[in-house]
């Protein structure tokens, strides 16, 4: 299976700065699978974001989509990139212009994308708001009507609305109170199960990660160089409110050094038999590469 999002030996450095923030860095997203990005703060998981969805670009190495190099001037490839890939960002209270209708906010990627009918966008917003648990007249509201629960809705609206394959969430639920993150969580988990989306999500929140996510990506600063590596591991795959001892079960955590990571899920019935993950994908020292990297 061609992963649908990829990176490939990527490091990535911001400007002025004097160092990788994330170097080395393999990572493969199957269609329909779900995987967290978790690790300590500032150790790397937005700028993966970022990469991931084509904001910001690699200083080595090569982000794939499709198997294929994401090339920002590549106008058709961004234009199914674009449509494939939506994002929702951690604070819906910023996320959300403030000066304009629900309606208008939720159509922005049919219009960016040149996908809005004659009928204009109309139908399609309703139906996203629809899907997100939200009354179709709310397109007639402003963002300050509605809580950040609800907000988050909306903005989950919009990145779905143009039926991406592929949603990347920074912090989805984090600025949400308890009660409503659970409603969020159950949202994104329902858009999983119902159109096989797949989920690439960073998050703090344990409890989150377990509900939502088969793979757990942990970045971890290693080294001298103090450069961010990520370990992947596979969990079982929960239920969508696991739990209290399952939501304090530790993430595994792999040998640190420089390896890459595309564990295949094994059947349920081989996985018992199976060695872990982790004795698979990684070697003593700097780990284990695929293509015979070292
Ligand atoms: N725009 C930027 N310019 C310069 N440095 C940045 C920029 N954005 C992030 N950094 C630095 O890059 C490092 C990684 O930041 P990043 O936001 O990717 O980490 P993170 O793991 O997502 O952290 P957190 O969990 O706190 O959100 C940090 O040291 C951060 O200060």
């Amino acid at each position: 299976m061609t992963p649908v999002l990829e990176l490939a030996d990527v490091a990535a450095r911001y400007r002025g700065a004097r160092a990788d923030v994330v170097s080395d860095v393999f990572l493969a997203v199957d269609p329909g699978e779900s995987l967290a990005l978790v690790g300590e703060s500032g150790a790397g998981k937005t700028t993966l974001l970022r990469l991931l969805l084509g904001l910001a670009r690699p200083t080595a190495g090569t982000v794939r989509f499709d198997g294929e190099p994401l090339a920002l001037r590549h106008g058709q490839q961004m234009r199914r990139f674009r449509r494939s890939v939506q994002c929702v960002f951690q604070d819906p209270y910023s996320s959300l212009d403030p000066r304009r209708r629900i309606g208008s906010i939720v159509a922005e990627p049919l219009r960016s994308l040149g996908l809005d009918t004659r009928a204009g966008a109309a139908p399609k917003v309703s139906a996203a708001l629809e899907t997100v648990g939200l009354p179709a007249d709310a397109a007639e509201r402003y963002p300050h009507e509605f809580a950040g629960g609800r907000r988050q809705r909306i903005a989950i609206a919009r990145a779905t609305v143009c039926e991406p394959r592929v949603l990347l969430a920074d912090e989805p639920v984090s600025a949400l109170d308890v009660t409503t993150r659970v409603k969020v969580v159950d949202l994104l988990a329902a858009l999983k199960r119902e159109r096989g989306l797949t989920l690439v999500m960073v998050s703090h929140d344990l409890s989150v990660v377990a509900a939502l996510c088969e793979r757990t990506a942990v970045l971890e600063r290693g080294g001298s160089s103090n450069r961010a590596t990520p370990h992947v591991s596979s969990a079982p795959r929960p239920s969508v409110h696991p739990p209290p001892d399952r939501q304090r079960a530790p993430l595994a955590r792999l040998t640190p050094g420089r390896f890459s990571v595309r564990p295949r899920r094994p059947a349920r019935q081989e996985a018992a038999a199976a060695p872990p993950e982790h004795a698979r994908t990684s070697a003593p020292g700097r780990g284990t590469t695929p293509g015979g990297r070292s």
